[in-house]
């Protein structure tokens, strides 16, 4: 299963996830004045990121929105970045957070785990309940796709609804509960389901409250770095399992050494757990 492989590397190379979020600013001047088209300087960019970090990362996450600001160039951009990344046998997960009815859930499962926008994970919203989250389970049958939901998330507003007291409990605990219900037949061989959840590096309590509660899930852990999250903040988590993968966008990618900036976050994550 696709979430066996994720913490096989998560394992074998630490638990770090790059999150490839290209802004034309982010473009050194060498790639921006030869190349082209912005389908050519983005995919450059991100070529040499990839080729700088992938022996060193558990997965990449590829957030949609840096693309659909450039058009159609940015999505062949996108796409080819996907495509490169698998191509380096490295997996890799849209960062698409959709949430719709059912019927459209349906085509944006089919446009994010088949085709042009293939990924091995895509990131969804659960605002809307699990008749929008099913139509994408229907792709985890065969165990090679899987999702991660989102449940508290890393922003300052994350507090307005996500902690809300619903029966007693805050919501985003209520959420956490539910996305383990839903992935409890896709647990694969490690005890982790192809159904994670996304909390942020920002919550480092929150997350092993989750992480207690729900012995199945496996994390998508953002907001490190940029939005302040440490590696001390996540020693309560990782001290028992490696259930989970921390990611940096701005971090790494801004980094004048991307490959300096992966082995120092993977050294202030891990140096708490030795
Ligand atoms: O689902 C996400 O990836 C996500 C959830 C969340 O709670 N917070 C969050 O920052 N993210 C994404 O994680 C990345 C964080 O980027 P940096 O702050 O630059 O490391 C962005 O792609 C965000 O869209």
């Amino acid at each position: 299963m696709i979430i066996d492989r994720l913490y096989e590397e998560v394992l074998k190379k630490g638990p770090i996830c790059v999150g490839i979020d290209t802004r034309i600013e982010y473009i050194p001047n060498d790639i921006l004045n030869d190349e082209t088209t912005i389908e050519e300087k983005i995919f450059k960019f991100n070529k040499r990121i990839i080729d700088e970090t992938h022996d060193l990362v558990a997965c990449y996450k590829v957030q949609i929105a840096c693309y659909e600001a450039f058009g159609i160039d940015g999505l062949k951009a996108y796409s080819k970045t996907l495509k490169y990344i698998k191509e380096k046998g490295n997996i890799v997960i849209g960062d698409i957070k959709r949430g719709d009815i059912s019927s459209t859930a349906k085509m944006y499962a089919k446009a994010h785990f088949e085709g042009d926008f293939e990924v091995d994970f895509i990131t969804v919203n659960p605002y809307m309940g699990y008749d929008a989250i099913s139509p994408y389970c229907e792709y985890l049958e065969k165990g090679n796709k899987g999702l991660f939901v989102l449940a508290k998330t890393s922003n300052e507003s994350s507090k307005d609804f996500q902690e809300l007291e619903v029966d007693d409990e805050p919501l985003y605990m209520k959420v956490s509960k539910e996305i383990e219900k839903w992935g409890e037949k896709y647990v694969g061989k490690n005890g982790f389901s192809l159904i994670g959840s996304v909390v942020g590096c920002t919550n480092p309590k929150e997350i092993v409250d989750i992480s207690n509660t729900c012995k199945n899930t496996f994390f998508l852990i953002p907001g490190y770095g940029a939005q302040g999250g440490k590696g001390k903040g996540l020693s309560a988590l990782f001290k028992n399992n490696m259930c989970g993968v921390v990611n940096s966008s701005r971090g790494i990618i801004t980094s004048y050494n991307p490959r300096e900036a992966v082995l120092e976050m993977k050294e202030d994550i891990l140096k708490w757990l030795r």
